[in-house]
């Protein structure tokens, strides 16, 4: 039987000094830690910092969309060396993924950063992955890291989520770490919405994020690396805040369709077409009242009932051209039923 798969992703305040550089102490420990589970586990390391680690290079650096484009270039390969230098002790080769929205927007892409990312395991080599900052616009961006890391868990179909802060796990009202968490919407109201200069996320990302992946069955926990056996220890429930997962039969094809992060347009539906896909039935131009957004064939959309709430997600059998041209025609299916899965 193949290895579990586990996403671990480090933001920027956990693996970065105030100065805004790698902080390599506890980078070495990074390696350390997932070395020690590399044997139980196919690893996907995802790690933000590379803002942080170029930023000292761009004059007047105020953090304006373009300064941080640059710094991320020039921080992702100083970053990429850092963490094949302290894996090198282990004898772990590392390997540089940059992600972008739309490889995830389409299966056949997907399939193929799969396939790339089963051929480095066996070889024994753990992929890395960052945002590819350089060209991801403003619209095609992921939100932040924490949704790339939920994407990639959902992709994957993985056991569990890692994400590593520099709070080490949700705090309580007396600053206590949350130790465990059934229902994410109970830890919401502990969030403070402020979040590091540098990073993206902050801990309500994390928390929606981290509800999605429960949904999808995947246990997540949000952990610490300031101590040491921070990752072995959270691995094991003995840290950080793990929000336990909800039973799911969802097969890994409709764990990637359900993760909602990857919606390229909206469609409404009405009444009649809402009971047939609460049915399981397919969606029908017929039944389509508006279309919002530019979508390909392939691609996510979301669909929402005649109130606007939405009902499920489902990959687009027709452009969204092709669709506002037909949206009368009987029988003109614009969603398989296969394809849809509901919210
Ligand atoms: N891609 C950017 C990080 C973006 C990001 O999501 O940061 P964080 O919220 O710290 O995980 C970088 O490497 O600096």
């Amino acid at each position: 039987m193949s290895k579990p798969i586990i996403i671990v992703k480090f933001g920027t305040a956990a693996i970065t000094r105030p100065s805004g550089e790698p902080d390599l102490e506890i980078m070495k420990r990074i390696a350390a830690e997932v070395a020690e589970v590399h044997d139980a586990y196919r690893v996907i390391i995802v790690s933000s910092g590379a803002v942080g680690a170029g930023k000292s290079f761009i004059k007047r650096y105020k953090g304006s969309l373009s300064q941080r484009k640059a710094a991320a270039s020039i921080g992702n390969p100083l970053l990429i060396n850092i963490y094949s230098e302290v894996f090198k002790p282990y004898g772990i080769p590392i390997a540089q993924g940059l992600c972008e929205r739309r490889h995830f927007a389409h299966r056949a892409q997907f399939l193929q950063l799969k396939d790339t990312f089963e051929e480095l395991w066996r070889n024994g080599v753990i992929p890395i992955v960052n945002e590819n900052d350089v060209v991801s616009d403003r619209e095609l961006k992921f939100s932040d890291n924490d949704e790339l890391a939920t994407l990639l868990a959902a992709g994957f179909g993985a056991e569990a989520l890692m994400l590593c802060t520099s709070v080490g796990g949700v705090l309580d009202e007396a600053g206590e770490i949350v130790s465990k968490v059934s229902d994410v919407k109970e830890v919401f109201r502990f969030v403070r919405t402020d979040k590091s200069f540098l990073g993206l996320g902050g801990m309500a990302s994390k928390l929606t994020f981290a509800k999605m992946a429960t949904k999808m069955g995947i246990r997540v926990v949000i952990f610490g690396m300031r101590e040491s056996q921070g990752l072995l220890k959270a691995l094991k429930g003995l840290a950080g805040t793990e929000l336990l997962s909800h039973k799911s039969t969802l097969s890994a094809r409709n764990r990637w369709l359900g993760s909602g992060g990857l919606i390229s347009g909206k469609l409404q539906v009405d009444a009649g077409a809402e009971r047939a896909i609460l049915k399981r039935n397919s969606l029908l131009a017929v039944g389509v009242t508006s279309v919002t957004g530019d979508f390909e064939s392939g691609e996510i959309v979301e669909v929402s009932n005649p109130d606007g709430t939405a009902i499920a997600v489902a990959r687009a059998k027709i452009a969204s051209a092709e669709l506002l041209q037909n949206m009368k025609t009987l029988n003109y299916e614009v969603a398989n039923a296969n394809d849809i899965v509901l919210l």
